[in-house]
Formats: structure tokens, sequence, C-alpha cells
């Protein structure tokens, strides 16, 4: 379903700050798939989720997405097929407008249709209903302000909108990691249910190792831009925090460091 072939990207090559973010990945990954992604400080988690949704292009290598090389195809134009998830809840939603138009927005997205036929009342029906799955109260609120609501809600909403459409793959980059713990934890189930109901294809990064561990179906550990833990079956059913913590010593010689990594 996604197939990443000797993806390299280095940042400002050729002078002293050159840095290699990603070195010669190769990663497949099956339709449906959920995979968990970490790794320590600047180990390029961030940097291979932006060049599979198109924000950042690589060096070399590939990307194909269903079959389809989308290496150099512009991030707007991969959008319809891929939702992605940063950890600032006030990134993806539109603040001055309502909840129902930012749905709406979402919907649409990748269609010429204009924005009017969309808040109809049948789709003001279907995003109530959609708002009420989410168990957060904003189900009667479709005229409220986005910038009015609270950091979880407003995640929970950008999270509606990047599946609303039923992406072909969901990329998220800690985005529980700005929310208080229980809001989080909200947040975090919410995501489980929508990427399980719909089978889509998800790469999860994450700081808390119990929760790679516990959610999807494959764990991945990156560290200087290379995939060096492939983790899934009964190897992963068994690993444990300090385990994966030994493993990741004995595969890169160092200290797993990032100064965000929930061990519990
Ligand atoms: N836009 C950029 N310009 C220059 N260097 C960058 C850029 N984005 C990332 N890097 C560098 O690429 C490397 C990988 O960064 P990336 O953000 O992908 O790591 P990460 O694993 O997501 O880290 P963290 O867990 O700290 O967020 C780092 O050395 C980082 O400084």
């Amino acid at each position: 379903m996604l197939e990443l072939r000797e993806l390299c990207k280095t940042f400002y090559a050729g002078t002293v700050n050159e840095r290699k973010a990603i070195d010669h990945v190769n990663l497949t990954v099956p339709e449906g798939e959920f995979i968990t992604l970490i790794g320590g400080n600047g180990a390029g988690k961030s940097t291979l989720l932006k060049l599979i949704s198109g924000s950042y292009l690589p060096d070399s290598g590939s990307v194909t997405l269903s079959g389809k090389d989308v290496t150099y195809l512009p991030e707007h134009k991969r959008a319809r097929n891929i939702g992605h998830l940063f950890q600032d809840p006030l990134m993806g939603t539109a603040p001055s407008m309502t909840i129902e138009e930012n749905l709406s927005l979402a919907y649409l997205r990748g269609t010429h249709r204009s924005l009017a036929p969309a808040t109809s009342r049948k789709n003001a029906a279907f995003f109530r209903e959609k708002l009420r799955e989410l168990d957060l109260g904003l189900e009667d609120r479709l005229k409220t302000r986005v910038g009015l609501l609270s950091g979880g809600q407003r995640q929970a909403i950008t999270l509606l909108m990047a599946t609303i459409s039923t992406p072909k793959l969901l990329l998220l980059d800690e985005h529980t990691a700005a929310l208080d713990p229980a809001t989080a934890d909200k947040v975090l189930a919410l995501t489980r249910k929508i990427v399980r109901e719909n089978t889509i294809t998800t790469l999860m990064i994450t700081h808390n190792i119990q929760s790679a561990l516990d959610c999807g179906d494959r764990t991945l550990m990156m560290q200087q831009g290379k995939i060096i833990l492939d983790l899934s079956g009964k190897e992963r059913e068994r690993m444990t925090v300090e385990k994966l913590l030994e493993l990741f010593r004995q595969k890169s010689g160092e200290q797993l460091d990032n100064d965000r990594m929930l061990l519990s």
C-alpha cells in the first residue's frame, strides 16, 4: 500500500550544518496496517512523515502510494489521500470558521464543489452524527467558531477532519503530546477507534513507548535517519519497555535520548 525505497533526505548538504535526516530508508506498509514510530531526538521521524505527505521532497529514492509513484507529487495533490496531524492543536483547523465550515472543507477536500452545498441540512446531520461519536458534547455546536474550543476539542475536530472522507493514509506526528494527560488519552482512544473502524493505514509517531507497544500492529524505531528496529507479531506482543530500551542500546550502541520520551 505504501512503499518507501532507498529514501534519502539531507538538509544543508555540502555545508558545515549538513544533516542526513533520512538515510536509505526502505519500508513496505500493507493496507490497513497501524504502525507506531519511536526514536530519539532528531532521529528523522517527522522528516519521514513529511517525505510521505509531500511537505518535503527527497534527494533520492521513491514513495509509492497504492501503486502510484508520488515521490515528487506536490503536497496539495496528495492531501486528498493523506491525512497529516501535528502536535500543535492550533494547526489543521481554521479558528475563525465554525465547526460545520471546517468539517465541510475537509469533506470536500480535493473536489471542485463550492462550500455552499456542503453546508446543507443533510451534511449537517452527517457532521452531527460524526461529532456525537467523538463524545465531547460538540454535536450541538456546529455553529461554534473553532477558535473558541479547547486544545483537546480542537485536536479531536482535526482528527475528524483528517478522516471524514477516509484517507488512504493517516500520518500522526505526536498529535496528543501537547494535550493534558486525560485529554491525550481520550484523543488517542478516539484515534484507535476511527482507525480500526475505517481500517485506515496509519503511521503514528509517539514519545510514549508503552503506547507505541499498545497501539496498532507494528512498531518501528528510528535512529540517525535509519529504521533500526521493526517489531510485529509475537515478538512485539512479548516486548516490554525495558526490553525495547535494551534492544535499542544493543542496536545503536547508545542510550535512547529523547527529552519528551515517556517510558510508562
Ligand atoms: N527543515 C529543516 N531544516 C534543517 N534541518 C532539519 C529540518 N527538519 C529537520 N531537520 C534536521 O533533520 C534531523 C531529523 O529531524 P526530525 O525532526 O525528523 O527528527 P525527529 O525524530 O522527528 O525528532 P524529535 O523527536 O526531536 O521531534 C534533525 O537533525 C533535524 O535538526
